[in-house]
């Protein structure tokens, strides 16, 4: 069978292919070439990238027929369990920073979730509000200007590849270093072109009170589970050389989701994945689409609160506290007609820092989890990564080594 694509001009609905799947392409001139089934190649790279591009080129060297529904790819399974179970609600932890005898709670929520909502946190609303609308503005510019602050390599504008894996997602991204690094620039200032400095000056505004606020936290935390020395885990982000970086995500609108979501079906916006550094702080503004994986296997919708804050144990911190807390899995789902937009603050160490369990922490008898590694290390690991690995795996101590 075969059909001539030439000049689509909207996105086309097609269920042309033996298998009856039907898919999807995006309206792109360039697009002008004879698709034979008889040249079956599975791959999903191939698949998704027609799927979601309105505007990247495919080469005709990689042109094939595509024998199940692209869409489909980015469909997520859903999930068997339920999590509105009427006697055992599971509901996300709210930690009021107005109360300091909240620490107890806090602890418990690293432990039991590795996730937690912070209310009454002094992040001035006007540093929030100013920063959200320049990203706002950046995002719905010209793609054309936009991608002037790309490639991600690994800072700057990324749209829809995430990381130098293979993985994507229905997403646009601003990341950005925090690293002070002298003649650094981050990749996105020029872009702005009425008034450059005043994007690095909201993002510095908004990430000054952030970090204020996440080290309070980690102090609380150092507090309650009585370590040598509340600064233990805040040092870390206050250090000169902290390797923290920030991200804002942009989650377009996917209309042709709509008929999908009938039937309960989920689109990637951000696949599931855990934060490698120590703390990752978000604000999101009212869409929803975070969802966190519970230990029942069961992922859980976070609903959206734009006036608070969601924060969620990384992997290094996993190890500092030998498996106590938990580094949390989560991922983000597409929504069909509004557009969410988040702001993270992902605290790390400096890269030469060693990333193991606290001697104060460990009881007389206890193993470490983990081999012995620096951030720089296990950063390296991690960008080499695909987003849904297991990154902490090869970090393990393994039964035969753990007395050591
Ligand atoms: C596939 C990816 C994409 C990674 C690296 C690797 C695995 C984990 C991803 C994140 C998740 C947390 C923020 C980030 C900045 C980080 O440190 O790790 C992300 C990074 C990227 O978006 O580039
Ligand atoms: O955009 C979001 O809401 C969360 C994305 C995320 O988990 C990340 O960037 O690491
Ligand atoms: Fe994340």
């Amino acid at each position: 069978m075969m059909s001539d694509l030439a000049g689509q001009r909207r996105w086309h609905k097609y269920t042309p292919i033996e298998d009856g799947g039907s898919w999807f392409l995006p309206n792109n001139n360039h697009l002008s070439h004879t698709f034979s089934s008889s040249k079956h190649i599975n791959i999903l790279h191939i698949h998704t990238y027609i799927l979601i591009s309105k505007t990247t080129l495919i080469q005709p060297s990689t042109m094939v027929a595509i024998s199940k529904p692209p869409i489909e790819h980015f469909f997520l399974k859903p999930c068997k369990q339920t999590n509105n179970n009427h006697h055992h609600p599971t509901s996300i932890p709210i930690i009021d920073l107005s109360k300091p005898e909240s620490k107890h709670q806090l602890v418990k929520a690293c432990q039991d979730f590795g996730f937690f909502k912070v209310i009454n946190h002094q992040v001035p609303l006007q540093f929030i509000n100013k920063l959200e609308s320049k990203a706002i503005k950046f995002f719905n510019s010209p793609l054309s200007l936009k991608q002037k602050a790309g490639p991600p390599d690994p800072f700057g504008y990324g749209n829809k590849h995430l990381g130098q894996n293979g993985d994507f997602g229905w997403v646009e991204y601003l990341l950005l270093n925090l690293k002070h690094e002298p003649n650094h620039k981050n990749p996105t200032i020029s872009v702005f072109e009425d008034n450059p400095e005043e994007f690095q000056c909201a993002v510095n505004d908004y990430v000054t009170a952030v970090k204020k606020m996440t080290c309070e936290i980690l102090e609380l935390l150092a507090d309650e589970l009585k370590l040598q020395s509340r600064n233990v885990f805040s040092k870390l982000l206050l250090d000169e050389q902290s390797d923290s970086v920030f991200r804002v995500n942009y989650y377009p609108p996917c209309p042709e989701l709509q008929e999908h979501e009938l039937t309960g079906k989920k689109l990637i916006g951000f696949g599931e994945h855990t934060d490698p550094q120590i703390i990752s702080v978000l604000r999101s503004n009212n869409t929803s689409g975070l969802e966190i994986l519970l230990k029942t296997g069961c992922w859980m919708s976070v609903p959206p609160d734009s006036t608070s804050f969601f924060i969620n144990v990384g992997d290094s911190l996993q190890v500092m506290t030998n498996g106590r807390f938990k580094s949390v899995k989560h991922r983000v789902v597409a929504n069909s007609l509004k557009s969410r937009l988040s702001m993270i603050y992902f605290g790390g160490p400096p890269l030469n820092e060693k990333i193991a369990p606290l001697p104060s922490l460990m009881e007389s008898d206890e193993a470490s989890l983990y081999k012995e590694f620096t951030w720089f290390e296990y950063k390296k690991s991690a960008f080499n990564s695909r987003l849904s690995d297991n990154r902490l795996g090869s970090f393990e101590n393994n039964q035969h080594n753990v007395s050591s």
